[in-house]
């Protein structure tokens, strides 16, 4: 496994790597309330679509940890109020609701539960999508790797790493996984602006992993295409809708209408907690719209005039016709997405029912 962790659960506190400050600090919050859950989640301390769904999880084992003293009734209505309060810190990424709603249902089928039982039944289902997900990372890896030449060039966007998930990666766990079979593998790194997750976290990244890359500014990477060789672009995912419209940081379809053009395959890199099958495409799914302030300063120093106006939309929709094929930890999937995905997202969840079973 990696050398660090994005999050863990450690005498009953939340424990994040703070994710603002990396690569140049590595600095960990221990958080002990749902609250300050939520906030971290909104400020992007801990980021990354299946990261966000887990430490979301672990803030709802706060909630109930936090209100044990109240009586069940109370203390079940007020875990409904913290599932409201953490699914609205970023609207994106569905991994969030699907994680608080597993949660949710868990208590609902425990009706006799009392206020222990309730928190210890909350942390047990908060563990469980943890370990899943580092599971589903390594075999999103693992089922990319017939895709891939043996020497292989990758374009990356944004981070999709051990810092994106519970631990593993999902694009980069791609990326990891070739390595680490062989593969002889270089990673163009988009720097992915406004926040800089490529050239901050992707790269610390694949320096601790001896993965040879460049950084690149988003805007190049037409031209790298087109001067250099590329065998691939991978990217992770925030939500997939079922015809496989993908929703993903922003300037990931400028990359897929650029990888279009030039022939190049692109792969969504997307655990089945990523797919949304309630949305028929990708109109329907949120666009998270940050502040001006992410575009128009870097590190608090202001690079655009006074009073210039940005607009901040943090994420894109990739529509499914770029995207050559979308890897799932129960299989890839093809075109028609809307006849391929349905099937793998069945498979995953029979995979996590026999895990429960196991319990
Ligand atoms: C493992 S996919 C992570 C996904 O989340 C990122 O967004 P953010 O850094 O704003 O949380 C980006 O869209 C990645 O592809």
């Amino acid at each position: 496994m990696t050398t660090y962790r994005s999050l863990e659960w450690r005498d009953n506190s939340l424990v994040l790597l703070d994710q603002r400050v990396l690569p140049h600090n590595v600095r960990y919050l221990t958080l002990t309330r749902v609250e300050e859950v939520a906030e971290a989640i909104r400020n992007m301390t801990v980021r990354g679509a299946p990261a966000i769904g887990s430490a979301a999880a672990y803030g709802m084992a706060l909630a109930a940890l936090q209100n044990r003293v109240l009586s069940t009734q109370k203390l079940r209505h007020f875990l409904e109020q913290a599932a409201d309060l953490l699914k609205a810190s970023r609207p994106t990424a569905v991994n969030l609701a699907w994680a608080v709603d597993r949660i949710l249902d868990r208590i609902k089928i425990n009706p006799t539960a009392d206020t222990e039982e309730i928190f210890q039944i909350v942390l047990r289902e908060a563990h469980r999508i943890a370990e899943e997900d580092v599971r589903t990372n390594r075999q999103i890896g693992l089922n990319a790797l017939p895709l891939l030449p043996h020497k292989v060039t990758f374009i990356h966007h944004c981070n999709t790493g051990a810092l994106a998930t519970v631990d593993y990666g999902t694009a980069l766990g791609i990326i990891r996984t070739a390595h680490e079979h062989g593969h002889e593998v270089f990673v163009y790194v988009d720097e992915t602006r406004p926040r800089l997750q490529g050239a901050r976290l992707t790269a610390w990244e694949l320096q601790q992993l001896g993965i040879p890359f460049q950084i690149i500014v988003d805007g190049a990477s037409g031209f790298i295409m087109r001067t250099r060789k590329v065998d691939a672009v991978v990217v992770g995912c925030d939500r997939v809708a079922r015809n496989g419209d993908t929703a993903n940081k922003i300037g990931t379809y400028n990359l897929a209408i650029a990888a279009h053009a030039h022939g190049i395959p692109f792969y969504v890199a997307a655990p089945t907690s990523t797919i949304d099958l309630s949305l028929p495409n990708g109109e329907a799914i949120p666009i998270e719209e940050r502040t001006e302030d992410e575009i128009t300063t870097i590190e608090g120093f202001r690079i655009a005039p006074e009073n210039a106006s940005a607009y901040n939309p943090a994420f894109d929709v990739t529509p499914a016709s770029y995207i050559t094929a979308i890897i799932t930890e129960a299989g890839v999937a093809y075109p028609p997405y809307d006849e391929s995905l349905p099937s793998l997202v069945e498979l995953a969840q029979q995979w996590r029912t026999t895990i429960t079973e196991q319990d």
